[in-house]
């Protein structure tokens, strides 16, 4: 059947008007963001602008003060908890420290959304074992957690993510505290399975090469808003004064910086 050429796909994620707030401090306000099907989105921001509260939105582990969360058009946040266990087994999630489950072996971890949803032991371990490989890990299956490093365990969290072969894939800063060879490994892992699945990927950074790298869509996340949704590779070229702010690294401009108070301009200036 002939798709008519101005049809527009339904996002797979849109979020609308989204707004939550601790205590008096307003964190998003009326975030805006829509996530097209087989997109690979990374949200960037500075440190402590809401990136992790936004996935926590609509992971369900936060509950927002306002707005909608549709995905493929279903409201999540009206869902009743099991409705929304349910939707849950569609998501792959990548933590910022890995979050592997200390008393399980690796392959455990890899196989956990798998196990849980009753796959036979010898048939889980296979494919755990394919996800390893594929992250570039060989002979680690019976290894703990304690016993692997850091890149390792980012790896094996990103196995984890995908063994299950979800349709969305969230990445909650996928290159935090690793060294920058490491951190390319990730990148180009990323940017492999979205190119190889087609699976639609939400991650945040505040690593503007990775965003560059893991995405072909950024928005920018700011003051509980987002202020500029681009193209990837107009990351270096759009000029939007706070994302330039941002990409270049400046303290001063239009972006509130709270460590960059009076005191701070004097300490310099002396
Ligand atoms: N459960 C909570 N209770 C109170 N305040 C919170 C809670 N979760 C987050 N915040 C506050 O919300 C703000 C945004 O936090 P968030 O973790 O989303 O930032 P971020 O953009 O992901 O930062 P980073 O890049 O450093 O991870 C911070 O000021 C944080 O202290």
């Amino acid at each position: 059947m002939d798709v008519p050429v101005n049809e527009v796909p339904t996002p797979r994620i849109s979020i609308r008007g989204l707004s939550k707030r601790f205590g008096d401090k307003v964190i998003l306000d009326d975030v805006t963001l829509d996530i097209m099907p087989g997109r690979s989105t990374c949200v960037i921001g500075m440190s402590g602008t809401g990136k992790s509260v936004l996935i926590k939105c609509i992971l369900g582990i936060l509950k927002p003060d306002a707005g909608e969360i549709l995905v493929d058009g279903e409201n999540w946040l009206t869902l009743s908890e099991d409705e929304h266990l349910r939707r849950m087994q569609r998501i792959g999630m990548l933590f910022q420290g890995a979050a592997l489950f200390d008393s399980l072996s690796v392959w455990e971890n890899v196989a956990f959304t798998l196990l849980r949803h009753g796959m036979d032991k010898h048939k889980a371990r296979e494919r755990a074992s394919e996800m390893l490989h594929w992250v570039g890990l060989y002979d680690i299956e019976d290894k703990m957690p304690s016993e692997i490093s850091g890149g390792m365990a980012k790896r094996v969290g990103l196995a984890r993510s995908i063994c299950h072969k979800p349709d969305i894939v969230f990445l909650d800063e996928p290159t935090t505290g690793l060294d920058p060879i490491m951190s390319d490994v990730i990148n180009r892992l990323i940017a492999r399975l979205h190119q190889e699945s087609g699976t639609t990927i939400l991650s945040i950074t505040h690593d503007m090469k990775s965003a560059a790298i893991i995405s072909d869509q950024i928005a920018l996340l700011c003051h509980g808003k987002v202020h500029v949704q681009i193209p990837s590779g107009q990351l270096h070229t759009n000029q939007n004064p706070m994302l330039r702010q941002l990409v270049e690294g400046h303290a001063e401009g239009p972006v509130n910086c709270s460590i960059w108070g009076k005191q701070m301009e004097e300490a310099v200036k002396s």
